[in-house]
């Protein structure tokens, strides 16, 4: 048996199947109580994708930079007060030539999660051109996110967390920092968005409206970590 047939071969079980295709499917087939649409949106190389794929599988894209092109998901399970919530994300692409294939998802997302790069001033500055898509194509009450991302590196930031924070409060969006590469704040930044989703969802008159503010304020306070955001 070659080199080649004998490592494919490790990658079978017993009845022939793939290892790959089972864990496909385990991603795809995990039992959920709630799903919902979230996208990915901002110029390009903001780390889109790193942000994902941090959240995804816990690891860092470094290298060469491989735009992403047109559109991609990756599902998560996340728990949410003992609930599976699904979180469908889609990771679009920044540059604008692929602007009219995303707009076409717009409209079925329930959570817009719009990110700027914090040593790019234009990235920053294109975040208004972005809300004003996000107003045309998306649908009026969906929850959007603002994020600062690659806080670890702070030698070449040119963008201040605090001008962040004004454009946030500006549009009345929620705020935070993250770094895909040390993963400071990428969960932090999804489970908020499941949560506000979830209650949503649920629809309880009688609770209090769920605040997404709140929840990552007392997130924060609980790992005792005081950086990065709001
Ligand atoms: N230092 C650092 N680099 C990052 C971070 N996030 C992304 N990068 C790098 O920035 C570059 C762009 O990241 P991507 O995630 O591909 O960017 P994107 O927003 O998906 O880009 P498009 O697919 O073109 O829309 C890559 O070289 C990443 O390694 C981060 O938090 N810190």
């Amino acid at each position: 048996m070659s080199t080649k047939k004998a490592s494919l071969k490790d990658k079978e079980t017993k009845n022939g199947t793939s290892k790959y295709v089972l864990e496909r499917c385990a991603s795809v087939c995990e039992y959920f109580d709630i799903a919902f649409k979230v996208m990915l949106l901002g110029d390009s190389a903001v780390g889109k994708t790193c942000v994902l794929v941090r959240f995804k599988d816990g690891a860092f894209l470094g290298g060469n930079f491989i735009a992403t092109v047109g559109i991609d998901f990756r599902n998560k399970v996340v728990t949410v007060d003992n609930a599976k919530v699904k979180l469908q994300i889609w990771d679009t692409a920044g540059q604008e030539r692929f602007r009219s294939v995303t707009h076409a998802y717009y409209r079925d997302a329930q959570a817009l999660l719009l990110l700027y790069d914090i040593t790019s001033k234009s990235s920053f500055d294109n975040i208004r051109a972005w809300l004003t898509e996000i107003h045309e194509y998306a649908q009026k009450d969906v929850v959007i996110m603002l994020l600062g991302n690659k806080t670890d590196m702070a030698g070449e930031r040119v963008i201040k967390r605090e001008e962040g924070e004004k454009l946030a409060k500006e549009y009345g969006v929620p705020f935070m920092e993250t770094s895909a590469k040390t993963g400071v704040n990428v969960e932090l930044a999804f489970l908020a968005v499941a949560k506000e989703l979830k209650h949503r969802a649920a629809q309880q008159p009688n609770e209090p409206k769920f605040q997404i503010h709140e929840y990552i304020a007392s997130e924060k306070q609980k790992s005792g970590c005081c950086g990065g955001y709001m």
